[in-house]
């Protein structure tokens, strides 16, 4: 059922002796009020205070073993359930970390989120609850029925009576809950969704003046989330009165048939009171039993859910004989179609090109004409639906994936930076990279200047998500990362799009240092028009390729794109 238990492996030991020494526990406040009822029939009743001595040494030393019994169980539920967590952890976020862009977009990041916390919290809960309880609770129900009909048998039976009204009480809680947790835990994936994209969207959400209406939007999220809660709440408190009942109805004929034994001398005033207090630890058990049940069940969809990220198929796998083609970074597209999935689409239509190694491309064309996606392919992000995509002469599929990633180095269009020093974040693109080649990264990347003038230079902070630097900062430092990695291939993905005319005619004069293939997708002419190359898109087609003459003679969007850059420029 709880296909994830496999993790638990190497917790064999304490998810077996864990529950043993809870048995011991229950076994230990099972005598107890057999001890008790010893006390008050021999002991107080005949005034013979050894007895009453002896027994409260055995009631102390039961509770005591009842103690450390309990201790050591729980010593060995932490370690199963964190260690077990941890492996599920560590293995999802493998997993994660070795999905490809379309899963990622499947599923979405907000509920792999969800999935990597509050999911992996609910089957550590269940782990512990297993070790403390699941042989405690109910070995404690039916130990108490047996007690019962140890002392008395009429009596056993009344435990007995009650013990199906209880289970058909169990039952229709738990039929009427379960579903319900099932849309609590829904509600919770939706406000996580929420409160994630409020606070990275925080500057955002002021900028539009949309504070009111995304607090409206989280209210509405808090509020169906508590009302929700506390119809399952208002339906699992019904379980704590209804089983008071239960166990004062069990007292009453207890304390009747039991008064009226002890007075035709059939039974003892002490074994009543044991009586009594095995009724109230079997209910209480049954209780616990019902819990049980729920964390369980919510366990079992939290399982389902990690099970679903765990068994999903990549679609960007390493062929088996996969090779590493060294060479200078030369790529050719031949007859590339491609398509995000079956639902869509063609995203790319019959692109093809070669470009040779040490030589610029520069990629133009309106939004959403397929720029980005293009670059994508060369990185093997995603695989092309038809054709093929070559770097080195080696087709990208057949190329094994690390090598491949570290032949290229993209300079994303957002540029996302990480929470650290400015020079951890250059050593992203090369570990262990000194402060000469941070600063030769820096100076062809144009962030020298700034990172200079940093309070702490090379060892400042950056804030998470690069908060306190500019997006003409962000910007450089990005391609500063990705210009430390001296791959054979540089893709700078509109990430001169922040930076203003001067700097970005600096960055380019710089970059022509290096050797690397360079890839400069821009919605900006004149970044790109001295490229060996350029390739317009529009709608995922080729419109034009060539020299910025042979596009400016030959390409109507090319053509017009001039114009109207040109246009621009004269109103400036
Ligand atoms: N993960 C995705 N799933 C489905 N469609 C996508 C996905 N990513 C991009 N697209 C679609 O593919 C097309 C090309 O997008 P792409 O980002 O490559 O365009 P672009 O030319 O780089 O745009 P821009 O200049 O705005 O950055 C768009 O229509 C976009 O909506």
């Amino acid at each position: 059922m709880f296909s994830l238990i496999r993790y638990a492996k190497k917790y064999k030991k304490q998810i077996i002796l864990g529950p043993f020494f809870k048995f011991l526990e229950a076994v230990f406040e099972l005598f107890l009020p057999l001890l008790m009822a010893v006390m008050v029939d021999e002991g107080i009743l005949k005034n013979d205070w050894s007895k009453v001595l002896q027994m409260t040494f055995w009631m102390i030393i039961l509770s005591i073993a009842g103690l450390v019994a309990a201790i050591v169980c729980q010593y060995y539920a932490s370690i199963a359930s964190q260690g077990f967590g941890t492996e599920i952890r560590n293995e999802l976020m493998k997993k994660i970390n070795k999905l490809s862009y379309k899963e990622i977009n499947e599923f979405g990041t907000d509920t792999l989120i969800t999935r990597m916390t509050n999911d992996i919290n609910q089957l550590q809960l269940a782990m512990a609850m297993f070790i403390r309880l699941v042989i405690r609770a109910p070995f404690l129900s039916i130990g108490s029925v047996v007690m019962a009909f140890y002392i008395d048998f009429q009596i056993g039976l009344i435990f007995l009576a009650l013990l199906p009204i209880f289970c058909v009480l169990l039952y229709f809680i738990i039929k009427k809950s379960i579903p319900l947790y099932a849309k609590v835990q829904a509600k919770l994936d939706r406000l996580n969704e929420l409160v994630n994209q409020n606070l990275s969207g925080v500057r955002v959400i002021r900028a539009f003046a949309r504070r009111d209406t995304e607090k409206k939007n989280f209210n509405e999220a808090t509020d169906d989330l508590s009302k929700e809660y506390l119809r399952v709440t208002n339906i699992s408190a019904l379980l704590s009165p209804a089983t008071t009942l239960i166990m004062n109805i069990g007292v009453v004929a207890v304390f009747y048939i039991g008064g009226y034994k002890v007075n035709i001398g059939n039974l003892q005033q002490g074994q009543v009171l044991a009586l009594v207090n095995y009724m109230n630890q079997m209910l209480l058990a049954l209780i616990v039993v019902s819990e049980l049940v729920v964390i369980f069940t919510r366990a079992y969809a939290s399982n389902n859910r990690i099970e679903e990220v765990l068994a999903t198929d990549i679609s960007v796998k390493e062929a088996s004989n996969a090779k590493d083609a060294s060479g200078e970074g030369d790529i050719e597209f031949d007859h590339v179609n491609f398509r995000f999935s079956d639902d869509y689409g063609l995203a790319l239509e019959d692109i093809s090109f070669k470009l040779p190694a040490g030589q610029t491309l520069g990629i133009i064309g309106p939004t959403a004409s397929g720029k980005t996606t293009l670059t994508q392919l060369i990185s093997r992000f995603y695989d092309v639906s038809d054709g093929s995509v070559k770097v080195n002469g080696l087709d990208v599929r057949d190329w094994k994936l690390h090598d491949l990633r570290k032949e290229t180095s993209i300079a994303p269009q957002k540029a996302v930076l990480f929470s650290g020093t400015v020079r951890e974040n250059l050593q992203w693109g090369k570990a262990n990279a000194s402060d000469q080649e941070c600063i030769e990264a820096l100076e062809i990347a144009q962030a020298l200047d700034f990172v200079e003038a940093l309070p702490d230079k090379l060892d400042t902070e950056i804030f998470e998500g690069g908060k306190n630097f500019s997006g003409g900062q962000k910007q450089r430092l990005a391609i500063a990362r990705a210009v430390i990695a001296k791959s054979n291939i540089l893709i700078l993905d509109d990430s001169l799009s922040a930076l203003d005319y001067q700097t970005d005619l600096q960055l380019r004069t710089a970059l022509k240092r290096i050797d690397s293939t360079l890839i400069i997708i821009s919605q900006r002419l004149k970044s790109i028009e001295d490229a060996d190359q350029i390739l317009v898109l529009d709608n995922g087609r080729m419109a034009g390729l060539g020299t910025h003459e042979e596009l400016i003679r030959t390409c109507k969007l090319y053509q017009e794109i001039a114009k109207s850059q040109e246009e621009e420029e004269d109103e400036e």
